[in-house]
């Protein structure tokens, strides 16, 4: 895997969206995996700084999110199709119906998952998918666990996961306890991945996933298999890794 440690969060935004600017430019019709959570924000902001000031051409781009929760509508406040619409697809020239994201509400969920996974191969794969990362590991939704050979399904959320998210509803009675999530095989199948993480709570999923045994316990670290994996992290996130990882050459 390659990493880069930054100084903060507006340097990881801005090199995460240069990475995806890249590839946008060198192939105009690029297939793009996209996550939620807090993390991307600002990256998705300077997105659409780079499309509005500087020509960045999304009208050919097809989009993939890797999840969304299952029982909430998809215009729920707190949808991914939601978050994803006031983030990102409302304010570039993406074409609506080059837009993906899982139904959480389809009425037959087993369908919807191997329609999804037909629609990724049928789009010829993702060139580049980017991801968050728990606290726990977990990519996607894919909790610890997750078996390496996993393809888009409902899974269950780990009561972490859950505590995590509450902050994003009423009460964490509220927070949908499952999810439909492309899964660890459907990741790995990506051209590129790269992997963002901001701030303390995330030091030990980090240094697990770089530093750690290759297990489906740390679903992060079946990364390690993957040829073209970028991870951008800021300091904060890069805490608890041995000091290997802070030569000149991936210091931001
Ligand atoms: N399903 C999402 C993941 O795709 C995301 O990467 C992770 C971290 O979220 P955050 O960036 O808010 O810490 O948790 C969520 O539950």
């Amino acid at each position: 895997m390659k990493w880069l440690i930054v100084e903060d969060y507006e340097k990881l935004s801005r090199e995460a969206a240069r990475l995806v600017a890249v590839q946008v430019a060198a192939k105009p019709a690029s297939v793009l995996g996209l996550a939620t959570g807090s993390t991307p924000l600002g990256m998705y902001k300077e997105l659409t700084r780079l499309n509005r000031e500087e020509g960045l051409d999304f009208s050919q781009i097809t989009t993939f999110n890797l999840d969304e929760y299952v029982g909430l509508a998809a215009d729920h406040s707190q949808s991914y199709r939601t978050y994803m619409r006031d983030h990102f697809f409302q304010h570039v020239n993406l074409s609506a119906e080059k837009t993906h994201i899982p139904s959480g509400d389809a009425s037959d969920l087993d369908e919807e998952c191997s329609r999804y996974e037909e629609a990724i191969a049928a789009a010829g794969g993702i060139d580049i998918q980017i991801l968050g990362i728990g606290g726990n590991g977990h990519i996607g939704f894919n909790e610890p666990g997750s078996p390496v050979d996993s393809r888009t399904r409902v899974v269950q959320l780990a009561a972490r996961t859950i505590e995590d998210n509450a902050r994003f509803f009423a009460s964490v009675e509220e927070v949908p306890t499952k999810a439909v999530s492309m899964g660890i095989q459907t990741i790995l199948n990506a051209r590129r991945i790269v992997l963002l993480a901001s701030g303390a709570s995330k030091a030990e999923a980090i240094q697990l996933m770089l530093e750690g045994e290759k297990t489906p316990e740390v679903p992060a670290s079946l990364l390690q298999q993957h040829p073209d994996v970028t991870v951008i992290m800021d300091r904060q996130a890069a805490s608890r890794l041995s000091s290997r990882f802070y030569d000149q050459e991936h210091v931001l």
